[in-house]
């Protein structure tokens, strides 16, 4: 938590102001960030000072590790965040790979399960990586990747958080997770629980201890309408301790998250919050 705000204070008092073109707006903005999380200690690395809608970060980690595509699939599992990306950003509206409403097209997962091979075919790198590390092999390159330059203008937006390397060193499984842009008052507070959640996920099916995540942000930035809330009520709050996050010990498999998981099999223990704060959404 206080390495989040820290990156928060950095980028009111050092930030620069950048134009966006694809949302119109400008964003005060640092380059680089790194943060981690002890995930083998259980310090989930929860924002206290706002509540946050973790479920919806879990759910959109379960959809991508499912290969969803469709904003719909997302609402099934109890997340409405990508229906403004699938439904009201006009450039991706006009454009005429869109199969029709609440489709996200060719994005996250939908790569990272059938990643197009340039001889034709796909491959699936989840399983490939489960596989290996289930058998206690790190071929130091067990890479998960979304990101796919040309098939930019086959989805509503480019991946953000788009790589998750994971390591093993003994029977312990590391994780460095790399993302591109970050929108630090709506995005990342997400985007620590996934990285987290994805270690822990990865750690108990492939059988390993968790080990640490290493989360790595390239433009980490605030949107002009976000300043006022984040500098003047967010940071003016003290954190409180970090709360626990308990996984369903019964998932062993990448087919369970495939077939049965639901928010249900995920709880948070001892979550002290401020309330909540609305920030305005960036389409
Ligand atoms: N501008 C922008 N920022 C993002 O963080 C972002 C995108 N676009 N597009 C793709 C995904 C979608 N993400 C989202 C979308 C919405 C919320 C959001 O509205 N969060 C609210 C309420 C969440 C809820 O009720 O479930 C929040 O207060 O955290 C968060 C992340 C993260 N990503
Ligand atoms: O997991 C996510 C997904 C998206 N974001 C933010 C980062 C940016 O503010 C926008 C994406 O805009 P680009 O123009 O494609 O950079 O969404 C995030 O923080 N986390």
């Amino acid at each position: 938590m206080k390495q989040y705000l820290d990156l928060c204070k950095r980028i009111v008092d050092e930030g620069e102001w950048v134009n966006n073109a694809r949302t119109n707006k400008k964003c005060l903005t640092v380059i680089n960030a790194d943060l981690v999380y002890d995930v083998g200690n259980n310090q989930f690395p929860l924002v206290t000072t706002r509540k946050s809608f973790w479920k919806s970060a879990i759910a959109e980690v379960l959809g991508y590790l499912r290969g969803y595509q469709n904003a719909a699939d997302f609402r099934a599992l109890g997340t409405k965040t990508w229906d403004a990306n699938a439904n009201e950003n006009q450039a991706w509206l006009n454009n005429p790979n869109r199969k029709g409403h609440d489709d996200m097209g060719l994005i996250y997962g939908a790569l990272g399960r059938a990643f197009p091979k340039p001889t034709g075919g796909h491959v699936d790198l989840l399983q490939q990586i489960v596989d290996d590390l289930s058998n206690g092999i790190d071929n130091r390159g067990e890479i998960l990747t979304f990101y796919h330059p040309g098939a930019f203008d086959l989805g509503c937006l480019r991946p953000c958080m788009y790589e998750h390397h994971f390591s093993l060193l003994g029977d312990t499984l590391y994780l460095n997770s790399t993302q591109r842009s970050c929108d630090v008052p709506l995005g990342l507070n997400f985007n620590m629980v996934q990285v987290y959640v994805l270690l822990a996920l990865m750690a108990q099916i492939t059988g390993h201890k968790a080990g640490k995540a290493y989360h790595k942000i390239v433009n980490a930035h605030i949107y002009e309408d976000q300043l006022a809330p984040m500098r003047d009520i967010q940071l003016t709050r003290e954190p409180f301790a970090s709360p626990k996050l308990i996984i369903n010990p019964k998932i062993t498999s990448l087919n369970d998250i495939e077939t049965w998981v639901t928010l249900d099999d995920f709880s948070v223990e001892d979550y002290e919050h401020h309330d909540a704060i609305k920030y305005p959404f960036a389409v």
